[in-house]
């Protein structure tokens, strides 16, 4: 009977059903080609409109060529979390350094981080393989002070062994009790942190570290000097990842933002499953989880609820595994964190009594001279060069050969915060669509990728589809400003009523909208969620995505780089 459940499989993979789906692809890609023919057909007759149209409806038919390659073979995973636990003893399962970071208390409420940090810390895991780390790159005395709060606070709800933390289902009275008591501290903690930053001056704990600190340019409690270039987010995670490599030394890392807390507690089981059931070395080596919101607008106004097209965000990541020997001389040069990764290639831990002795070197490389000669952040480690770092690291990992996995557990992983008012979301877009054009412009292109590395070709779709976002405000422009031009100067674009092409083009406009119609519908989702959502896509791409577009032209054109503009969260 043992032997029977060892050898069942941690996980599986499900192909979904889209026979339906990929009808419609298929379809809609035959009528966008009619049309291409038709163009062609009566290029010489008309001018300057024709070729303009020309152009922008082979974009896309060539977006939509991604499209279908992207859509054509989805799969979901179903993971046994079970199966894991008794096939692995607890003593035995792998530990997991996770790592939040923030950078702004007043975009970033201190409160957010907190919740962020109790909700990893809650996991249905082995309280002691988890060490959470945070990185706060606005040196805010404010978020230190919350933390502290934390660490003093309900620790001992994470004792793992307390059946209390994990027996959502119990109803019993004494769960109720240690439920409200819960509640309560957790008020209580809140409160405080809430005094606290109404006055700013009296925070009550050992602050001298931070008087007179400026949050652009101060020691090593984090990384960050306006005469060493800053790669905001990717710098705070490698930084991360050498102190965490100094104390705990998990062979598996969680990264989230500070405004994402764990929905789902059993995740990190839920991925372990995926990490250690696969059956070959090079299969499966990061899981990554779509960005879901809580608390979203109604019918999604801003379009950025990501319902339907799920972004790819936040991955728990084997790093440790692609290091080699020779990037071992490379990791900088602090001895103890060259013998922390030689340890982590043989699959060892740190034992607790290393987190006191490591504080000093901690310090060694934390610091923002550190990298300076190494490899991190160009072959190690989070990469450096497009405000979308992590969609820089992924397709690196994946051009070496390395899988990933995309699941939709039930209930979603994480759950962030999407931009409640319209500048923020264009912002937003417009970093996205900067660094996913930085990404395409750089040696991490997805097509060299697939010519001179790993990358699967199917793959390199689905890359050049995301990466071209910022590409895609210029047909989409011009095409909005065809209607217009052709009013002006009396002339047509489009092909006449009288004309067989005049049904090619209203039946790919009908099937079109009722095929993305019905994506919303099935996703449980609103007919104004929908409208909402087609409105946005036109604004976005012509706004926020040409200035993505432009701001790397100007970087291209070394007149000014890109940065990171922080999303509000509320
Ligand atoms: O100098 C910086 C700038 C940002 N951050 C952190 O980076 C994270 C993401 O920033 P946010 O403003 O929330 O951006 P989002 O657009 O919501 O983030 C998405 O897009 C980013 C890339 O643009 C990724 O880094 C994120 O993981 C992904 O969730 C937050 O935790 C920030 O605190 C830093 O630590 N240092
Ligand atoms: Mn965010």
């Amino acid at each position: 009977m043992a032997n029977a459940t060892t050898s069942l499989p941690l996980f599986e993979k499900i192909p979904r059903k889209n026979t339906i789906q990929r009808g419609f692809d298929i379809i809609i890609f035959f009528l966008l080609l009619l049309l291409l023919v038709y163009r062609l057909y009566f290029l010489n007759h008309y001018g300057f409109t024709w070729i303009l149209a020309f152009l922008c409806e082979s974009w896309f038919t060539f977006n939509w060529v991604l499209v279908i390659s992207t859509k054509w073979t989805l799969v979901d995973y179903n993971t046994y979390p079970d199966r894991l636990l008794q096939r692995i003893p607890e003593v035995e399962l792998p530990s997991v350094d996770m790592f939040v970071t923030t950078t702004d208390p007043v975009l970033e409420p201190p409160i957010i981080t907190v919740i962020t940090v109790l909700s990893l810390l809650a996991f249905d895991y082995p309280s002691h393989k988890l060490a959470c780390y945070v990185s706060d790159d606005g040196c805010s005395p404010l978020t230190y002070y919350s933390l502290v709060e934390v660490s003093k606070a309900p620790f001992r709800y994470f004792s793992g062994d307390d059946s209390t933390t994990s027996s959502g289902s119990d109803t019993s009275s004494n769960f109720q009790q240690e439920w409200k008591r819960m509640k309560d501290e957790y008020e209580q903690l809140s409160v405080k942190i809430e005094n606290a930053i109404q006055n700013q001056n009296i925070v009550p704990c050992d602050l001298t570290i931070f008087s007179k600190m400026d949050s652009k340019n101060h020691p090593t409690i984090l990384n960050k000097r306006p005469n060493h270039s800053h790669h905001y987010k990717a710098v705070a995670m490698n930084v991360l990842t050498r102190v965490s490599g100094l104390m705990t030394n998990a062979s598996y890392m969680l990264n989230v933002d500070c405004d994402m807390y764990a929905n789902n507690p059993k995740i990190v089981l839920h991925s372990m499953c995926l990490l250690l059931g696969s059956n070959s070395e090079k299969e499966i080596v990061f899981v990554q989880f779509s960005q879901a919101f809580y608390e979203g607008l109604k019918d999604d106004p801003y379009g950025n609820q990501l319902v339907v097209m799920r972004e790819l965000d936040i991955f728990i990541e084997d790093n440790i595994a692609s290091v080699n020997e020779e990037i071992l001389k490379r990791v900088g040069s602090s001895k103890e964190l060259m013998k922390s990764v030689a340890h982590a290639l043989k699959g060892k831990t740190n034992s607790p009594d290393h987190l006191s002795n490591s504080i000093d070197t901690a310090y060694q490389v934390a610091g923002c001279g550190y990298e300076h000669g190494t490899s991190w952040g160009r072959q190690l480690g989070w990469l450096y060069g497009s405000t979308a770092e992590d969609i820089l690291t992924g397709p690196r990992i994946h051009s070496k050969g390395w899988k990933s996995a995309f699941p939709r557990p039930n209930p979603q992983a994480f759950l962030g915060c999407a931009p409640s008012g319209g500048p923020a979301v264009m912002t937003q877009q417009k970093r996205w669509a900067t660094g996913l054009l930085e990404v395409l412009l750089s040696k991490d292109c997805p097509i060299l990728a697939t010519l001179f590395a790993k990358l699967h070709w199917r793959q390199c779709l689905t890359y050049l589809w995301i990466f071209t976002w910022g590409l895609r405000s210029i047909p989409e422009l011009c095409y909005a400003f065809l209607p217009t031009y052709c009013i002006i100067t009396n002339s047509h674009f489009l092909p006449k009523a009288q004309e067989q092409a005049f049904y090619t083009a209203i039946v790919i406009f009908v099937i079109y909208h009722l095929y993305t119609l019905s994506e919303f519908l099935r996703a449980g989702l609103s007919v104004r969620a929908w409208w909402n959502n087609q409105r946005m896509a036109r604004i976005t791409t012509m706004t926020a995505w040409l200035f993505g577009f432009l701001s790397v032209i100007l970087k291209l054109l070394r007149i000014s780089e890109t940065v990171f503009e922080v999303t509000k969260k509320d």
